[in-house]
């Protein structure tokens, strides 16, 4: 909003996702045991974690899928509600889409289903390059085209961030390059992008910055650079994994 005073210092913008000290029990096991994390506005954001480090269940309560047991989010300076879930987008595993429908059909449901103009669809479907396979059924995709097509579903409300847990999951080594080229032309565009998933090489070539969560708790968070031991990022996040004892869980 733009200050009815000419010339008055405007506060920073709030960054798209600020998540305080959140903790979610499951009785006495602790998934997630006091995260912090900051993504900034149009920035690649990658959390990485081994399996059960609590990626999927942070996702969750940023969604507002799951009730955290305490701690905060804050989506571009706002709780978790109605309001501020409208900025987000989300692609939580494999895409659960209809076989028998084509693209096109697709995602005609689901702008009636979010009341989105249907003039939305063909910017969603040029951003992940699905244009050609519109009118084609969905059962005759690529797992690939399937999960584009799914985050042009994710995308048809324009959200200012979206959410992809293991985005490459099952692709081969074009598709996870497509899929890299996808979300960096995303945040050419403005949006923030988190990405979940427990291999370095697959957000080291697509992400800003990261965060390292093991056993619930964040272990680091900053440039890719950071987290380099003796020049080697590889090196540097297993030792991290190694000193917080990952193999526990
Ligand atoms: N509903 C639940 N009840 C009890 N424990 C749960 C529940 N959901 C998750 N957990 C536990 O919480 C921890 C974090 O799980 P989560 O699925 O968030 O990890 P993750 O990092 O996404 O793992 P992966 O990479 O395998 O998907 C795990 O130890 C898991 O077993």
């Amino acid at each position: 909003m733009s200050s009815p005073f000419p010339g008055t210092p405007q506060p920073p913008a709030a960054p798209a996702l600020v998540i305080r000290r959140l903790h979610k029990h499951y009785g006495a096991h602790r998934a997630l045991d006091g995260v912090d994390l900051t993504a900034g506005r149009g920035e690649v954001y990658g959390l990485l974690g081994p399996n059960g480090a609590g990626k999927t269940t942070l996702m969750k309560a940023l969604l507002g899928l799951q009730r955290p047991t305490s701690g905060d989010i804050e989506i571009f300076g706002r709780a978790v509600g109605r309001e501020s879930l409208s900025e987000v987008g989300a692609l939580i595993e494999v895409p659960g889409l209809w076989p028998a429908l084509t693209g096109d059909e697709t995602l005609r449901v689901h702008a009636r289903l979010r009341c989105v103009p249907e003039g939305w669809i063909d910017p969603a479907l040029r951003l992940v390059g699905m244009t050609g396979a519109r009118t084609r059924k969905v059962g005759t995709y690529s797992l690939g085209m399937r999960w584009r097509l799914g985050i042009a579903v994710a995308l048809l409300a324009r959200p200012r961030l979206l959410v992809l847990d293991e985005p490459t999951n099952g692709l081969d080594p074009v598709g996870i390059r497509e899929m890299r080229g996808i979300i960096r032309s995303l945040a050419g565009e403005g949006v923030t992008v988190l990405i979940a998933s427990h291999q370095l090489a697959e957000v080291a070539q697509v992400c800003d910055r990261v965060q390292v969560l093991v056993a619930g708790r964040t272990r680091y968070e900053g440039s890719l650079a950071g987290l380099a031991a003796d020049g080697d990022v590889e090196a540097g996040f297993f030792r991290l994994l190694e000193a917080s004892d990952a193999g526990v869980r």
